[in-house]
C-alpha cells in the first residue's frame, strides 16, 4: 500500500483511543494530517483530563507509522484543549459579536492580564501571525502564561496555525467567551465565530465593539502575557487596541526588503503617535538555506529591519529564516515551535521569547 493518507488513517484506526472506547480515528483525534515526500505530520487533539496520560498513545501512533514502508520522519504532536467537544456543545455565547462599543474612559488593564503585547506589521503577508503563533509557543514552553488574541478580524489566520476548528463556550452568564488552549496558549479567534469563508465586512465602530468584547469577556484567566495578533497596516483596530487596552509595548515584524520597511515604518510611527512603546523588530524570512546543499540565499535582501531597527534605536529582536517547515507547521496546523521544538528555526523563536523574557517584558 502507498504511504498516503488513506494507508496512515488505517494505521492510526489499529491504535486505541485513551477514553477506552473506539479508536484515534473513530474517536475522531487526527488533525492536521500531511505527508511530503514520506515525512508525516499530525497532531492528536485530545480533552484535558485524555491529554495529560495520552503520551504513551502519541508515542503508540507515532512509531506505528514511522513502521510503513516508504515513510520517512514522523512527528506527532499532542494537543489539550480545554474541551472543544464541550464547547461545541454548549450553547453558543449569548453576545453579538461586532456590537457598538461601549464608551470607556480610556486604556484600562485587563484583570488578570499582566501584560498585553501587540504584535504588528506595516504590510500583510510578512508572517506577522506566523511569529505570533510559534512565539506564544516559545514563550508557554519556557513556563510563561500565554494567551494569543487573534485580532486580524479581516484574515484570521490562527485557527489554521493551531489546527482548531472548536468553537468557543459561553460561562453560565451568558456572556463571558471561554477560549480554547492548544500547544500549552490560550487562544480566542473572530475566526472561531465565523463560518469557514465568512468574510467580515464591518465598519468601524463594530470591529471596535468586536475587540472590546474580546479584550474584556473572554474568559482569559491568569495570563502573564497576551499577544494580539493585529491585522497588517495601520487601521481602525490598532488605534482601538490602543485606546482600550493598556499596552506594554509592540512588536513589529517585517521582511527586509524595502518595501515591506516603508510599510513597517508608518507602522512604527503610528506606535509613536498612540504612545505606544516599541520593544522591538523582528525579521521574517531573513535568509533561505537550502535544505539540499546547505547554501544561504537572501532572497528578500538579508539585514534590512536591524539596520532599520538600529537607525530608530529600537531593539532588533531576531531574525527568522524562510523555512518550508515553518511553512508547513503553520498552514498545518501545528506550528515548528510545537512539532519540531527542537530544529534550529524553533530555536531562533525560543531565544526571541528569551530575550523578551530576560528583558523583563514578559
Ligand atoms: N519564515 C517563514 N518561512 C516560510 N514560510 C513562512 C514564514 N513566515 C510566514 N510564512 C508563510 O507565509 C504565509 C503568510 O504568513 P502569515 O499568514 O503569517 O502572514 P501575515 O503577515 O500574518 O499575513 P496577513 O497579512 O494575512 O495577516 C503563510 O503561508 C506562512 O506559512
Amino acid at each position: 500500500m502507498p504511504l498516503d493518507r488513506d494507508s496512515i488513517l488505517k494505521t492510526l484506526s489499529a491504535i486505541a483511543d485513551p477514553s477506552g472506547q473506539g479508536n484515534l480515528v473513530s474517536a475522531d483525534r487526527v488533525r492536521a494530517l500531511s505527508v511530503t515526500n514520506g515525512d508525516v505530520r499530525f497532531v492528536l487533539e485530545m480533552p484535558v483530563e485524555l491529554a495529560q496520560n495520552a503520551e504513551p498513545t502519541r508515542l503508540a501512533a507515532q512509531n506505528a507509522v514511522a513502521e510503513l514502508p516508504e515513510a520517512g520522519a514522523v512527528s506527532v504532536v499532542l494537543t489539550a484543549h480545554a474541551a472543544p467537544g464541550e464547547a461545541a456543545k454548549a450553547p453558543p455565547p449569548n453576545l453579538k459579536i461586532g456590537r457598538h462599543p461601549t464608551p470607556q474612559a480610556g486604556p484600562q488593564k485587563i484583570t488578570g492580564i499582566n501584560r498585553i503585547i501587540a504584535i504588528a506589521s506595516g504590510k500583510g503577508g510578512v508572517g506577522k501571525s506566523t511569529v505570533s503563533s510559534n512565539l506564544a509557543i516559545a514563550l508557554a514552553q519556557q513556563g510563561k502564561r500565554v494567551g494569543l488574541l487573534d485580532a486580524d478580524v479581516y484574515g484570521p489566520s490562527q485557527p489554521r496555525m493551531f489546527g482548531i476548528n472548536g468553537r468557543p463556550g459561553s460561562g453560565e452568564d451568558g456572556k463571558t467567551i471561554i477560549p480554547l488552549r492548544a500547544h500549552g496558549v490560550t487562544l480566542m479567534s473572530i475566526g472561531f465565530m465565523l463560518k469557514e469563508d465568512e468574510a467580515v465586512v464591518w465598519r468601524g465602530p463594530m470591529l471596535m465593539g468586536a475587540l472590546q468584547q474580546f479584550l474584556g469577556q473572554v474568559a482569559w484567566g491568569e495570563l502573564d502575557v497576551l499577544l494580539v495578533d493585529l491585522p497588517p497596516g495601520t487601521g481602525d483596530v490598532q488605534l482601538t487596541l490602543s485606546q482600550k487596552a493598556e499596552l506594554t509595548g509592540a512588536i513589529v515584524v517585517s521582511t527586509p526588503q524595502d518595501i515591506a520597511l516603508l510599510d513597517a515604518r508608518k507602522a512604527l510611527d503610528m506606535f509613536r503617535k498612540t504612545k505606544t512603546p516599541v520593544l522591538g523588530m523582528i525579521e521574517n524570512m531573513s535568509t533561505f538555506v537550502c535544505p539540499k546543499c546547505g547554501e544561504e540565499t537572501s532572497i528578500f535582501g538579508h539585514g534590512g529591519a536591524r539596520t532599520e531597527a538600529e537607525k530608530l534605536g529600537l531593539p532588533f529582536l531576531g531574525e527568522i529564516p524562510l523555512n518550508i517547515d515553518i511553512r508547513l507547521g503553520g498552514d498545518g496546523g501545528a506550528p515548528v515551535v510545537a512539532s519540531r521544538p527542537d530544529s534550529a528555526e524553533s530555536k531562533t523563536f525560543a531565544q526571541i521569547a528569551r530575550r523578551l523574557i530576560d528583558g523583563g517584558l514578559v
